[in-house]
């Protein structure tokens, strides 16, 4: 039987303040640095929950929502919302806190899949992830529909097997 972990366990915050250097000539936020600070915070996630070597395998749509300023203080929280054989779901969400004023606004959020590898990088099994409060069984639920459009989109899924995603567009 395979492990099973609550994907409590795979949570992880990060907090990083922005520097002249990760701005653009208007003091914001570069969108690269920004995904940069994701990929290494969703990846620890997907480490913890399967103990494992970790390569990111996609990122769904990340909209930057609100610029975020120099000198503002960024926090990310990434954790595994379910798992599949090798591949691991992470959705991440982004702060961003201006200390002087006391403003903290939510920048984004995606959502980063990231497969376990061995020392030869072949896909190798990791632990099913067990979701428990209300917001972490949503995540869960959702997350298969999710795969079978990343899957779809990247071409490694035929759309007549996406079988979530013609449930969710059938028609009475
Ligand atoms: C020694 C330790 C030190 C640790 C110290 C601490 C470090 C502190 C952390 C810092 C960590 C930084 C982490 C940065 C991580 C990178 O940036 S890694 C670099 C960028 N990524 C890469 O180079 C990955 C390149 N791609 C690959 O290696 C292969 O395509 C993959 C992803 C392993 C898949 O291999 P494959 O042979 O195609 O395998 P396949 O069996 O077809 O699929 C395996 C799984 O991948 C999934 N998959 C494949 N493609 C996709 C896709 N496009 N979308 C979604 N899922 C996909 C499949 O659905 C399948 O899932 P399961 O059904 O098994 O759950």
């Amino acid at each position: 039987m395979r492990k099973q972990k609550p994907v409590k366990d795979s949570f992880v915050i990060m907090t990083e303040l922005v520097l002249p250097n990760d701005t653009n000539t208007l003091n914001n936020l570069m969108g690269g640095r920004m995904m940069h600070l994701m990929d290494i915070a969703a990846a620890i996630a997907a480490q913890k929950h399967s103990n494992r070597i970790v390569v990111t395998a996609s990122v769904d749509n990340v909209s930057f929502r609100e610029g975020i300023r120099l000198g503002n203080v960024v926090t990310l929280q990434a954790q595994v919302t379910r798992s599949f054989a090798s591949s691991m779901e992470v959705h991440i969400d982004v702060w961003a806190e201006d200390i002087p004023s006391g403003t903290r606004i939510k920048s984004n959020e995606a959502f980063f899949t990231f497969v376990a590898v061995d020392q030869s990088g072949r896909p190798i099994d990791v632990p099913e992830a067990l979701p428990e409060t209300p917001e972490e069984i949503a995540l869960y639920e959702g997350a298969l529909r999710r795969r079978q459009l990343r899957l779809v989109l990247a071409g490694r899924m035929k759309p007549e097997e996406a079988t979530e995603l013609k449930a969710l567009f059938a028609m009475e």
